[in-house]
């Protein structure tokens, strides 16, 4: 059995080495003659699948170890009979820590003491945007989802979706959407002109979906009026490809890295190859979990003098703080600009391990109820 894969992929050899023999290749470059004689490929988001690349080909299963799956023509590969595997899920804890460290990076730059009077707005309410919302509402924030797909395939049954323009009457309007190049619910350029016309100085705007979902240079026209919305772009339209000037007008600029906990690009990989496991009727053997190493930092301790929102802070910061990955993007981008699509998925390939705040224990001596919940809440493990 011949795999070819992008070979960013965490964990090849210990998930898929049993399977076959593994061809590792550049999954930004990969070609037709790099899977001319493959069996399976497996990819992540930076690679197109479609006719162009398989056709002619004998792969029979192709696994993305990613959520999104906008790279992948799916039709082409079922009407040729191709298997085909995503991850959904699989980093969504990781792109709601990138958000909600965001959001209290932005209260605290803005002076909002408690920032759980931040109204929130998500905009998709899936894997990711499900679980932001839940995490959000045990915070006590108050919190809108705008899902018009689920909003029709639930009816009356499902939880209560608001309209576009009500979530994006929000202090905080985050994306969580696929990019969907067509139909009624088609995301491409959701928020064009009129749309970023409407957030205002006092909003910020966070997205972490797909850069297309944004058009870029309407964005970049936006933030060069006054009263312009704080931006958040962890997604760029035409990666690795920056748009000149715009990384100077948003806040926090990261390149695409949201989803890039350790846990969650090894539960990509996990996923991928529990299905491909099923598909070809192997037992499924292996556990992200026994190849997570040690976490750098594994325990946090406060005290009763502790105050609750500067102790959650320090902790989420601890774990994950994006303005080091907002410092990184910068300085790479500071690069002649032909050297800044490599330089923008050199950042990706060589990012540094970031575990998820399961991860750290935080031992809580003497402090209230509030602030236990509050732990719990953004998903540590306490030690009482
Ligand atoms: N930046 C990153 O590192 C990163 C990591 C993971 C996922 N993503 C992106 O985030 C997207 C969402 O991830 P997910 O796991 O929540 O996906 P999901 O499929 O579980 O959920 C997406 C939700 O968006 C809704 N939706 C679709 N069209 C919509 C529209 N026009 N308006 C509002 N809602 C709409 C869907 O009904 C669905 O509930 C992925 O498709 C991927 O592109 C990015
Ligand atoms: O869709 C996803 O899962 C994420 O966008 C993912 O983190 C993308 O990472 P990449 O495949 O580009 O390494």
């Amino acid at each position: 059995m011949r795999i070819v894969a992008d070979e960013n992929i965490p964990l090849l050899d210990s998930f898929f080495g049993d399977i076959g023999e593994i061809h590792p290749v550049s999954g930004r470059t990969m070609s037709a003659a790099d899977v001319q004689n493959a069996d399976i490929v497996l990819v992540r988001s930076v690679t197109r699948v479609n006719q162009s690349l398989l056709e002619g080909s004998r792969v029979r299963f192709v696994g993305t170890c990613t959520i999104g799956t906008d790279h992948v023509d799916k039709q082409w590969l079922a009407s040729n009979g191709i298997a085909f595997s995503a991850a959904p899920g699989c980093n969504a804890n990781s792109v709601v820590e990138y958000v909600l460290s965001a959001i209290s990076l932005h209260a605290e730059r803005r002076g909002v003491a408690d920032w759980s009077k931040l109204s929130v707005g998500i905009i998709g309410a899936g894997n990711v945007g499900g679980e932001l919302a839940h995490k959000l509402e045990r915070l006590d924030f108050d919190v809108v989802c705008c899902d018009p797909p689920r909003a029709e395939q639930e009816g009356d049954n499902g939880q209560d979706f608001v309209s576009l323009e009500e979530a994006m009457a929000c202090d905080v309007v985050t994306l969580h959407t696929p990019l969907v190049r067509e139909g009624e619910y088609s995301t491409l350029h959701m928020f064009g002109e009129h749309r970023l016309s409407v957030l205002g100085e006092h909003q910020l705007l966070i997205n972490t979906s797909r850069g297309e979902v944004i058009d870029n240079a309407a964005l970049l026209s936006r933030l060069d009026e006054p009263n312009a919305p704080t931006v958040v772009l962890d997604v760029w339209e035409h990666e690795p490809r920056v748009h000149p000037g715009l990384l100077d007008k948003v806040w926090l600029a990261t390149p695409h890295i949201a989803g890039y906990s350790l846990e969650g690009k090894v539960q990509g990989s996990e996923m991928v190859y529990q299905a491909l496991s099923r598909n070809m009727g192997l037992p499924v053997r292996k556990k992200a979990g026994q190849f997570l190493p040690e976490p750098a930092l594994a325990k946090l301790s406060f005290t009763s003098a502790a105050e609750e929102m500067d102790s959650a802070n320090i902790a989420m910061r601890s774990c994950y703080d994006p303005r080091r990955d907002d410092a990184r993007m910068r300085l790479a981008m500071s690069l002649p600009a032909e050297e800044r699509g490599t330089a923008f998925d050199r950042l990706r390939r060589d990012y540094p391990v970031r575990r998820e705040f399961s991860s750290v224990k935080i031992q809580l001596k003497g402090t209230s109820k509030s602030m236990q919940d509050t732990f719990r809440a953004l998903g540590f493990k306490l030690k009482l």
